[in-house]
Parts: structure tokens; C-alpha cells; sequence
């Protein structure tokens, strides 16, 4: 086996398709053996990623201890869940390549992917994959752009090339900071996109929303050490324009819920939630000025109104563009 892909979830699945079309060897684990058992037979992930048959080359398992032979290790799990995750099988996960390939900023800790990797796993080599793809784009084959980022440049490389295909196409920083900041902090604009578009306020109130939302995505995560051009590739404005502008968009759906006053279904992975609160928590630290990720992680908790948090970032004093 070559690639492993830990986390049976629509995003890992997807990916794992991807590369056996490739001509990759891969297994998927599923802490889940009854839902391992289910993949196995039917051929399909009809919890995560229905529709979508997996090429016979993927196997699917629920023995972690059977995968970690693999030369990569794609850590396709929900952003609040990497840390414990790699903590817990750290032993295991030793001196491997881990890709998280999960978008956001970790609420106990204030850390993103690459850092909790480093901080559980210090034998690891760490890297993100994140970018501008849906899970179901990737599995029907449409043509993908994403960013692999990695401190280390030899193995970033090493990295690009074994996870590119034809149709998904890897480009490449050592800015780990800029490449994660960018896809966690797109998830809460996009939240705040679908509160705007939910409440009916229209799509130039979006675009300025978007516009803004950027402007405070890019100070943030240059304040925090990210490089600007990071923030304005794939990982940060690429992610920002699909996710706020798709109702593929879980992120954006809540949102809309949120601003249309309907329920949304609690099991489903909104990782822009969690995060707008860590965002706001770890911006709060550092002195940086965060309106509407404060307002999004405001809204999330029930601690404002949809009506009063647009009148709050309505009424910010004018200043410069
Ligand atoms: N779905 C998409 O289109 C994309 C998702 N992503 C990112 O991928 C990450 C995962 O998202 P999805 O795969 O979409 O979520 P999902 O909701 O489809 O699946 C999450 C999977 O993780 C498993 N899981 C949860 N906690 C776990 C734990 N402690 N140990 C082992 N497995 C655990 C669940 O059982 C589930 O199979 C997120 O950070 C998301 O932002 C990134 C790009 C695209
Ligand atoms: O990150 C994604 C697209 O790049 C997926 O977005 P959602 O998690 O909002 O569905």
C-alpha cells in the first residue's frame, strides 16, 4: 500500500478515490468496523460520500495497525478530533509522512494542523492539503487545484508529486502557517456569507462581506506569520470564492440556516463554527482586530441575534479601504 488515508469521511474517500484512479495503492481506515464492513461490501461510503463506487484497488479496514506500513499518511479526520487522534496513536503514527488534510484552528490549543502534528508526533514529517475542492468535485473527477504545504521543501516535493494526478493538481509552499490559516478562516466567512444570503441582504452585501472577510483572513494570518501571497493563492482566496458562493458549502448552508432561522442537522461537519471561536480567542491574544469573525463566533454561540450582529458590523466606525 502506498497511501493511507485515516478517516472514512467524504473528504478522505474522495481523495482516496482520486489516487487509486491514479494507480495508487490505498486503504481507507473507518474507526468504525461496522462502517468499514459496509464499504467493504457494498463497494460504496453510503454514509459520507454516497453515489460514488470505489475502485477496487482501495481497501477499507478498521485495523489502524494494518495501514501504518503505508508510506503516507492522510489525517482526513475532523479539525477537533486531529489532536486527540494523533496523541492517542502517536507511537503508531512515529516517523511517518502526515498530511492533515483537515481546515481549521483547534479550540483547546489554538494550534492548526502542522502544529498539532509537530507537538503530538515530533518524529513526523507534517504537511496540510487544502484548497479550493469539494469532496464530491474530486470523486466525480472534475479537475481540482489544491495547495500541499510543508516546512520541508524536499519533502513537499516528495509529497506534490506522489498525491497529484492528472486531474488534481497539487501546488506547492513551505508557508504551513499561510496554507492552514487561509482554510480555517475561510470557513467562517463563508458562515457569515450564508448568514447574509440566508437573511436575504443580497449578493452585493455578500461581496462585500467576501471582500472584507479576506481583508481580516490576510491580517490575521500575516500577523500570525503567514506570507500575503499564500493568503491570496488556492488555500486562502481560492477557498474563500467557492466556499462563500456554493451551497455544496456545509459551512455556508449552516450559515444560511443560521440567517433564514432554520434548524440544521447537528451531525454534520461544520468545522467554520468550532473555529470562528478559536479565531476569535487566539485574535483576541494577539491584538488583532477580527470584527467579523467575532460576530460569526457571537452568533454560533446564541450570544447575538442575526439582526443585531448585522447591525454591529454595520455601524463600525468609517475608515480607509
Ligand atoms: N467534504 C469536503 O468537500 C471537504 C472537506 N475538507 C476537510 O476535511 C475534513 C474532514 O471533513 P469530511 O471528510 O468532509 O467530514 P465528514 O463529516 O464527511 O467525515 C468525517 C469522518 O471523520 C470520522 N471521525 C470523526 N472523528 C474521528 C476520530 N476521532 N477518529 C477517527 N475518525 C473520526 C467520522 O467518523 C467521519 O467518517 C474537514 O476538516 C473538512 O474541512 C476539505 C476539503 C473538502
Ligand atoms: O473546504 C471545502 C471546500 O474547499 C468544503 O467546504 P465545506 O466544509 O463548507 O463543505
Amino acid at each position: 500500500m502506498t497511501v493511507a488515508v485515516l478517516g472514512a469521511g467524504a473528504f478522505g474517500t474522495a481523495l482516496a478515490i482520486a489516487l487509486a484512479r491514479n494507480g495508487a495503492e490505498v486503504g481507507i481506515w473507518a474507526r468504525d468496523p461496522a462502517h468499514a464492513a459496509a464499504m467493504q461490501a457494498t463497494g460504496r461510503n453510503d454514509r459520507r460520500l454516497p453515489g460514488v463506487e470505489l475502485p477496487e484497488t482501495v481497501t477499507v479496514s478498521a485495523d489502524l495497525a494494518s495501514f501504518v506500513a503505508a508510506r503516507t499518511l492522510l489525517l482526513a479526520l475532523p479539525m477537533q478530533q486531529l489532536d486527540s487522534f494523533v496523541r492517542s496513536h502517536a507511537a503508531t503514527l512515529a516517523g511517518r509522512s502526515l498530511v492533515a488534510c483537515c481546515k481549521g484552528i483547534d479550540l483547546a490549543t489554538g494550534r492548526g494542523p502542522t502544529a498539532i502534528i509537530a507537538s503530538a508526533c515530533p518524529s513526523a514529517t507534517a504537511a496540510i492539503l487544502t484548497g479550493p475542492s469539494f469532496a464530491a468535485d474530486i470523486a466525480r473527477g472534475l479537475p481540482t487545484a489544491l495547495t500541499l504545504a510543508c516546512a520541508l521543501e524536499r519533502a513537499g516535493a516528495a509529497l506534490q508529486s506522489e498525491l497529484s494526478t492528472p486531474v488534481l493538481r497539487l501546488y506547492r509552499t513551505e508557508d504551513t502557517a499561510g496554507a492552514e490559516l487561509g482554510g480555517a478562516l475561510k470557513n467562517v466567512i463563508a458562515i457569515a456569507a450564508g448568514v447574509v444570503i440566508g437573511a436575504g441582504l443580497g449578493d452585493s452585501a455578500r461581496a462585500a462581506l467576501m471582500t472584507r472577510g479576506f481583508a481580516e483572513m490576510s491580517r490575521m494570518a500575516i500577523a500570525l506569520g503567514a506570507r500575503a501571497e499564500t493568503l491570496a493563492g488556492l488555500s486562502g482566496f481560492g477557498d474563500l470564492v467557492l466556499t462563500c458562493t456554493s451551497a455544496q458549502s456545509r459551512n455556508f448552508r449552516y450559515g444560511h440556516a443560521l440567517g433564514a432561522g432554520e434548524g440544521f442537522d447537528a451531525s454534520v461537519t461544520v468545522e467554520g463554527a468550532a473555529t470562528a471561536e478559536a479565531a476569535s480567542a487566539l485574535a483576541s491574544r494577539s491584538g488583532i482586530d477580527v470584527p467579523v469573525t467575532d460576530m460569526v463566533a457571537a452568533l454560533v454561540r446564541g450570544r447575538v441575534s442575526v439582526p443585531q450582529a448585522v447591525e454591529a458590523l454595520l455601524s463600525r466606525p468609517l475608515k480607509k479601504e
